[in-house]
């Protein structure tokens, strides 16, 4: 089967700081589920930062392919969902308001909104959507961004952290919601809940002295 994402020999440097990837290759394929892991400062974040093309400072070099075509990774989020470990969120309107603005924002249907709800109901929170989210706590506001993030309709989900501030019940939930869907691929960065995705693939990252070298 042919990957639906692919980065061959990336190397990364931010700049004026340590070379964080030498020659490192990945790929991730449709449906999958990958849990990336490592330790603190490995580059987890920076790994999924890079395939979201939020990086574009330091020194960067890659060949990516989707689908198996080549592309810029610049132009990758169309493709992708990236849920980062810090809430982007409208804090003074409520959740309602604040799903309507990333419909708009990405020029999505209704079906959206619908995808969105339904997560917001999945994590048990619905009830908080009617409230501004700067009167939601931390794990609500993780809940909204989470559920806004994954129901942007794409074939590739990123996450970062997705489970830090949820209580365990939605962690088990939100882990089963990820495996069930097979027409989508995610890809995790989480160094603990390894346990939750027993069948899930994992990459991790590790620290060699010249950066991560490609994935064994
Ligand atoms: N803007 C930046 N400029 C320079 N170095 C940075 C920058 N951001 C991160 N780094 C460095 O890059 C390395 C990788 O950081 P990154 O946040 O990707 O690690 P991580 O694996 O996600 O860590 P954690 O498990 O703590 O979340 C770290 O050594 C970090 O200090």
């Amino acid at each position: 089967m042919e990957p639906l994402f692919s980065l061959q020999n990336l190397t990364y440097r931010y700049d004026g700081g340590a070379t964080i990837f030498q020659q490192f290759s990945f790929s991730i394929f449709p449906g999958e589920t990958v849990l990336l892991t490592g330790p603190n400062g490995v580059g987890k974040t920076t790994l999924l930062h890079i395939i979201s093309g939020l990086l574009d400072k330091g020194e960067l070099h890659y060949q990516a392919f989707y689908k198996g075509n080549p592309i810029q990774l610049s132009d990758m989020r169309a493709h992708l969902s990236y849920a980062t470990s810090e809430t982007v969120m409208f804090s003074k309107l409520t959740g309602y308001e604040n799903i309507e603005c990333f419909r708009l924002l990405w020029k999505l249907d209704r079906q959206y909104v619908h995808k969105a709800e339904e997560l917001c109901r999945l994590l048990e929170m619905e009830e908080m959507l009617a409230l501004p989210v700067d009167q939601y706590s931390l794990g609500t506001r993780q809940k909204l961004h989470i559920a806004i993030s994954l129901a942007r309709p794409v074939e590739l989900y990123l996450m970062d952290e997705p489970f830090n501030s949820l209580d365990m019940a939605s962690r088990d939930r939100l882990a089963e919601w990820i495996q069930r869907d097979r027409q989508a691929a995610y890809l995790i960065a989480s160094h603990v809940h390894q346990e939750r995705f027993l069948d899930s693939r994992i990459v991790s990252l590790a620290r060699p002295s010249g950066g991560n070298e490609t994935e064994k």
